[in-house]
């Protein structure tokens, strides 16, 4: 069984087609990352998922449980950490544990679970003093009581320093080694790229992409960037570049030659360069980067090839 399966899944506000007949599987297990730009459907889809919104056609599962008309046992089972989330300013960190352990008829160590997320100093300070990553902190913590078989993550580094994010995905490591199912939208391509398994890329409400990173970077042939220092850098030198054989664009990146390579070794395009273009000095390979693949699928002027 899988452990979130939307089907031809559509929402509209009004003239607005927020998510347009989207089809996705996630499996039980998995860590998936769910990419899109501002506005692509990532809310609108985790919003249906937790059936806090209707959808206006399709049918989604989570869990084995029909998210509309099960929507009750979905959120049991499940442990949100939901986008702008908002705590309460007049209560301790202690006390939002305890309020959520109650609801959800828990009986977990709340200093345990304040010590997993790194709180423990402010735990009886009220949260309205909190700082943007302590208060983050603190609704992951939220999210992880009961023990959750499904984890959602509305972007979860939202607010947190580099050590922040680094907990961060320490600690969804260790809720998947322990058998959770982690579904996480973000735009932070770094966090992203380290801890998922699987990554669906969403824009203007359809999937354009489902796959591993690696697949990804297959799929799109832009496997590897070559940065080419040369003797004559101008525009006409980049013009001639991009016309080579086994060249997918080029440009110029800090002095250098930025160059995909579509579809040809990175020998043959460097001796091409050097050959027909202008003389290579030196030159480095560096893979594409998740952030890469993201605008090279979300950006509408470019081509992705299937
Ligand atoms: N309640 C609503 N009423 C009208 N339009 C809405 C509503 N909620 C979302 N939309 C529209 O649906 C589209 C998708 O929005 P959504 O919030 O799902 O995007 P997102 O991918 O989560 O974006 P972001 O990364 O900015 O959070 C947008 O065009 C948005 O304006």
């Amino acid at each position: 069984m899988a452990a979130i399966e939307i089907n031809s899944l559509t929402k509209r506000f009004g003239d607005v087609v927020a998510v347009n007949d989207f089809t996705l599987q996630v499996n039980k297990g998995e860590i998936f990352g769910f990419l899109g730009p501002n506005g692509a459907g990532k809310s609108t889809t985790i919003d249906i998922l937790l059936d806090f919104i209707r959808p206006t056609d399709g049918t989604v599962t989570v869990l084995g449980y029909d998210a509309q008309t099960e929507g009750e046992a979905v959120r049991r089972r499940t442990g949100v950490l939901p986008d702008a989330y908002h705590v309460y300013d007049r209560l301790t960190g202690r006390q939002h544990l305890e309020f959520v352990l109650e609801i959800k008829d828990a009986d977990e160590d709340v200093n345990a679970l304040l010590e997993r997320v790194r709180i423990t100093d402010a735990a009886d300070r009220k949260a309205g003093g909190y700082s943007k990553g302590m208060r983050q902190r603190l609704v992951l913590a939220m999210a992880l009581v009961g023990d959750p078989d499904l984890l959602v993550l509305d972007e979860p580094s939202t607010g947190l320093d580099p050590n922040g994010a680094r907990e961060m995905r320490e600690i969804i490591r260790e809720e998947n080694d322990r058998g959770t199912t982690v579904f996480f939208s973000s735009h932070v391509m770094e966090q992203v790229e380290a801890v998922c398994d699987r990554v669906a890329i969403i824009n203007r409400g359809q999937l354009v992409a489902v796959d591993t990173i690696d697949g990804l970077r297959d799929a799109t042939e832009t496997g590897e960037v070559l940065y080419v220092s040369v003797s004559k850098l101008d525009e006409s030198t980049v013009e001639r570049v991009a016309k080579l054989d086994g060249v997918g664009s080029a440009s110029i990146d800090d002095a250098r030659l930025r160059v995909i390579v579509d579809g040809a070794s990175k020998f043959a395009v460097l001796r091409a360069i050097d050959a027909d273009v202008t003389s290579v000095q030196d030159f480095s390979v560096v893979e594409s980067s998740l952030e890469d693949l993201f605008v090279r699928y979300t950006d509408d002027e470019q081509e992705v090839r299937e």
